[in-house]
C-alpha cells in the first residue's frame, strides 16, 4: 500500500517539556488511522507537527509525497484539517465562511450540499458565534471535506456531538473512505475508533508505547475489549486519581 502520511522520528519540546518524541508511523492510501492518547499526551502537538503549521525540533514529515512546510501551498490544495477551535471574524455567517473557504480551492465540493448532509441546513445566514458547540464542531468538519480533500486530518472528530450526529459523521466518512480518503484522527471515545479505524497508534508522555490494528490492539490488553487495552496501553488505567 502506498503511504499517503510518513512521519519519521518526531520530536517537539515546548522548552523543558517534551510534547512528542522519536514519533514515527506512516498511514497508506485510504486507511482510518486514530492517534490516541491521555489530554496532554501530545496528539495535538503531533498533528500540528505533521502538518508544519508547528515547527518540529527535529524529524521528517511527508504528506502525499510533500514536505508539509517546504511544499505548503500545493500540499494544503489536496488536504483537509479540522480545528479544535478556530477564531473567525467577528459576525461572519456560516454561508460566508463557507464560500469563503470554497475560493481558496479550485475544485471545491458543493458547500449547501455537505451543509446539508451534517444537519447545518437553515443555519446559512446564521453568525458561527451563535452556533451551538455540536453545530460548530459539524462546521468544523465540513470545512475541512470543502477541498475535497485526499486526506484529512480530524483532530477530536465528534467532540461535542449528540448520538445521533456522531453516527451521521461516521457513515458519511466511511463513504469517503471507500471511495480511497485517507482519515487521520484523534479521539477520546473507543466507540468511535472501532468504528472507523483500520490501525491505532497509543501515545503516553509524548511517547508511542503501542502501534498496530484495532485487533491487535484489543488482544495485547487483559479484558477483550478496545477500551481495556486502551487504558491499560496508556498507562491511564490505576491511576484512579480523583481530581482527574
Ligand atoms: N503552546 C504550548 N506551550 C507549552 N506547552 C504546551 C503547549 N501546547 C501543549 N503543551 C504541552 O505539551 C503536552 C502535549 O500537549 P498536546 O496539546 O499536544 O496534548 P493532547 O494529547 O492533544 O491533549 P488533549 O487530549 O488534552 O487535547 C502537554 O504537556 C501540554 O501541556
Amino acid at each position: 500500500m502506498e503511504n499517503t502520511i510518513e512521519i519519521r522520528h518526531l520530536s517537539k519540546s515546548y522548552g523543558d517539556v517534551p510534547a512528542v518524541s522519536d514519533l514515527s508511523l506512516t498511514v497508506g492510501r485510504g486507511e482510518v488511522f486514530g492517534l490516541l492518547g491521555a489530554n496532554g499526551a501530545g496528539k495535538s502537538t503531533a498533528i500540528e507537527c505533521a502538518l508544519g503549521t508547528r515547527k518540529a525540533d527535529s524529524g521528517s514529515v511527508r504528506i502525499l509525497g510533500l514536505d508539509p512546510r517546504a511544499q505548503r501551498k500545493t500540499l494544503f490544495e489536496r488536504v483537509g484539517v479540522q480545528f479544535q477551535e478556530a477564531h473567525f471574524q467577528d459576525k461572519i455567517t456560516v454561508e460566508e465562511l463557507c464560500e469563503t473557504t470554497r475560493s481558496l480551492y479550485r475544485e471545491a465540493a458543493d458547500g449547501a450540499a455537505l451543509l446539508a448532509r451534517f444537519g447545518l441546513s437553515g443555519k446559512e445566514k446564521r453568525p458561527v458565534s451563535e452556533l451551538s458547540g455540536g453545530q460548530r464542531q459539524r462546521l468544523f468538519i465540513v470545512l475541512a471535506l470543502l477541498p475535497r480533500p485526499e486526506v484529512v486530518f480530524l483532530d477530536e472528530l465528534t467532540t461535542g456531538l449528540d448520538a445521533k450526529a456522531r453516527r451521521g459523521v461516521w457513515k458519511y466518512l466511511a463513504g469517503l473512505k471507500a471511495e480511497g480518503l485517507t482519515v487521520f484522527l484523534t479521539s477520546h471515545f473507543m466507540d468511535e475508533v472501532e468504528a472507523l479505524c483500520d490501525r491505532v497508534c497509543i501515545l503516553k508522555g509524548g511517547r508511542q508505547v503501542f502501534c498496530g490494528t484495532v485487533a491487535q490492539t484489543v488482544a495485547a490488553g487483559p479484558g477483550g475489549t478496545l477500551e481495556d487495552a486502551y487504558l491499560w496501553l496508556s498507562g491511564e488505567e490505576g491511576t484512579d486519581d480523583e481530581s482527574l
